[in-house]
């Protein structure tokens, strides 16, 4: 999974479940499983620091780095027994690498003895964090920023819910915390267990994705529509609020899974699988909300993977297909209409970067309509001076934080 993910640029969560044996696995070892490839690709700059030093030659078998990373991990990271990080490592030698045992075996032992090193917070997120993203923020934000964004990053984000209705019901019965807008925020748990699932009374959803949704404002009893619609997390809000949505996306294997998402909450919307880029509906929409593909970086905190499998390249791909998604989306918005913007991307050439040039394109067709630091109570310090809403992982630290999204909201003229 660790070669899938390094070199070969795949999502560690399909990796993970696609791999033959985590299907095979009890609940307790799958979750152990999962949470150790995570922290191999959280902290992956503080590991390889910690065991190469002992390594008195490279080996040429890469499989033998992965297997001193995931030792490693446990023996610093996990709490793993020294003797059983050391003994199940070696294990996954197997016969093939035999011939490295004596090898592995020496260099978890010094690590396991060496221990945790000092070193501050910030100095292993910078250890940790890939130098043209850290520069890339550093750019953004300035320097505090960028590193408060990457000591963020080292913490799994907690388990955040939304909930049909009655928040303060649910934050009881679930033991969390009621958050700005009324998300609950609990610890992670086996989530088909908690009270609620089956009947469908709440999904998972960040803080920070719950917005975009919201800053449409009042959509009952309106038609919207939801473009990169799936898993549809924002569909279930809009639908929840008495929307008429039309939950537009490309990838069928996803729709599949915001069918089951709607079934289990018992929500209704019209389904279409399309391209946002050919497909057009009868009538203009007025309400649209794009959640733009990106590049991810907003949600490192949930998908370290992201921060290992991006290359600056693939910003460049995004830019360019958000870019026309947009254009598309504003054909689609009826005069007057509403449009929201949305990207979980902590690049800034995703997300503040692509408003005026988009305003430009329309030529006076659209506007910004600001968000007002009142309609977000409790993440005042989100909004922008334009009126462009940009969280940070690093906002709200005390209280677990929040995935980076950049949202930006659009009116259309009235002729
Ligand atoms: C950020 S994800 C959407 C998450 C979703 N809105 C939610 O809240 O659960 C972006 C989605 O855009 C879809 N997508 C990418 N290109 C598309 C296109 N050209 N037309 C329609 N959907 C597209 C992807 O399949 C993906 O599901």
């Amino acid at each position: 999974m660790l070669d899938l993910v390094l070199d070969q640029q795949a999502a560690a969560d399909e990796a993970f479940d696609a791999h033959p044996t985590t299907a095979r696995l009890e609940r307790r070892d799958r979750a152990f499983a999962r949470l150790l490839i995570l922290t191999v690709l959280r902290r992956l700059g503080e590991i390889d620091a910690a065991f190469r030093p002992h390594l008195r030659f490279a080996p040429k078998e890469r499989q033998a780095i992965q297997i001193l990373r995931l030792g490693t991990a446990q023996l610093l990271f996990l709490k793993t027994p020294p003797h059983a990080a050391v003994n199940e490592s070696i294990r996954l030698a197997g016969k093939r690498l035999a011939h490295l045992v004596p090898m592995l075996n020496a260099v978890l032992r010094k690590v396991a003895a060496g221990g945790p090193p000092a070193r501050s917070e910030a100095e292993a997120a910078l250890l940790d964090t890939p130098p043209w993203l850290l520069e890339s923020w550093n750019a953004a934000y300035g320097p505090a920023t960028a590193e408060a964004i990457a000591a963020a990053h080292l913490r799994e984000a907690p388990l955040d819910i939304a909930v049909r209705s009655e928040p303060a019901h649910w934050a009881e019965l679930l033991d969390g915390t009621i958050m700005p807008g009324g998300v609950i925020r609990r610890p992670h748990g086996a989530i088909e267990e908690l009270p609620g699932f089956a009947d469908g009374a709440w999904w998972v959803q960040d803080l920070a994705a719950n917005l975009p949704a919201r800053l449409l404002g009042d959509v009952k009893g309106h038609a919207v529509l939801d473009i990169g619609a799936a898993p549809g997390g924002k569909t279930m809000q809009l639908a929840a609020e008495g929307a008429g949505v039309t939950a537009l996306d490309i990838s069928n294997d996803r729709l599949a899974r915001l069918q089951a998402n709607l079934a289990r909450t018992k929500l209704e919307a019209e389904i279409v699988a399309g391209d946002a880029l050919t497909w057009r509906p009868p009538h203009p929409f007025p309400f649209i909300l794009l959640d733009a593909p990106c590049s991810a970086t907003g949600t490192i905190r949930r998908h370290p993977d992201a921060m290992r499998n991006r290359k600056p390249d693939d910003i460049k791909r995004q830019v360019e297909s958000q870019r026309r998604m947009l254009d598309a989306a504003a054909e689609m918005l009826a005069p007057g209409g509403r449009l929201v913007f949305a990207v979980c991307s902590l690049q800034i050439e995703e997300g503040e970067a692509q408003v005026q040039p988009f305003l430009g394109r329309q030529n006076g067709r659209m506007r910004l309509d600001p968000v007002s630091p009142e309609e977000l109570p409790g993440l005042e310090m989100a909004v922008n001076a334009d009126g462009c809403v940009r969280t940070l992982p690093s906002h709200l630290d005390a209280a677990g934080g929040l995935d980076g999204f950049f949202i930006a909201r659009f009116r259309r003229s009235s002729h």
